[in-house]
């Protein structure tokens, strides 16, 4: 299994880098034991300016063969900490590649959204998406405890 989160633009030194790196380690460390492998975050930036549909195809690129495509979307289903784990341990039991994709300013292309096999939202608001990653990248090491049963997810 490989973790793959493909998000679009590219996210400076600062906090929100910092506190991304800081829950993939924490992912990393916890999920090493549990069979997840680390997560790798690819930044996708369609520098032509070629809008949503060019930006997609850019996307599309970056999804590994076979791999099960989780889109962040704030349209999407909303499921609890424990059910994102769950299905985060299903695919690992499947031994299926996840890819998690994360839109930028405009959103992901409408087409890309029908093909993924999961959209997740966190929350009806809309959030910058480099704070986003951050978001997704503590459900991912929270996910990681859950499954651990160590007692950072205390509810
Ligand atoms: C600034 S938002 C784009 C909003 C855009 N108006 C749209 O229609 O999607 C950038 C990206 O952050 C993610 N995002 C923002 N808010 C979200 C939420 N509440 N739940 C899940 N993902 C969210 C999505 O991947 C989105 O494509």
């Amino acid at each position: 299994m490989r973790i793959d989160i493909v998000a679009v633009g590219r996210l400076k030194k600062g906090p929100e880098s910092a506190l991304v790196g800081d829950y993939l380690d924490r992912f990393a460390r916890t999920g090493r034991g549990l069979g997840l492998p680390p997560a790798t975050l690819h930044e996708i930036e369609d520098r032509r300016g070629g809008g949503m549909a060019a930006e997609a195809e850019l996307l599309v690129r970056a999804i590994p063969a076979g791999a099960a495509l989780v889109v962040l979307d704030e349209r999407g289903e909303q499921p609890t900490s424990p059910e994102f784990a769950a299905r985060l341990a299903g695919y690992r039991d499947a031994a299926r590649d996840l890819c998690l994709m994360i839109g930028g300013a405009d959103g992901l292309d409408p087409a890309l959204r029908a093909r993924a096999d999961w959209q997740i939202s966190l929350g009806r608001m809309v959030w910058p998406h480099m704070l986003v990653r951050a978001m997704l990248a503590e459900q991912l090491y929270r996910a990681a405890t859950i499954l651990a049963g160590s007692p950072y997810h205390r509810t």
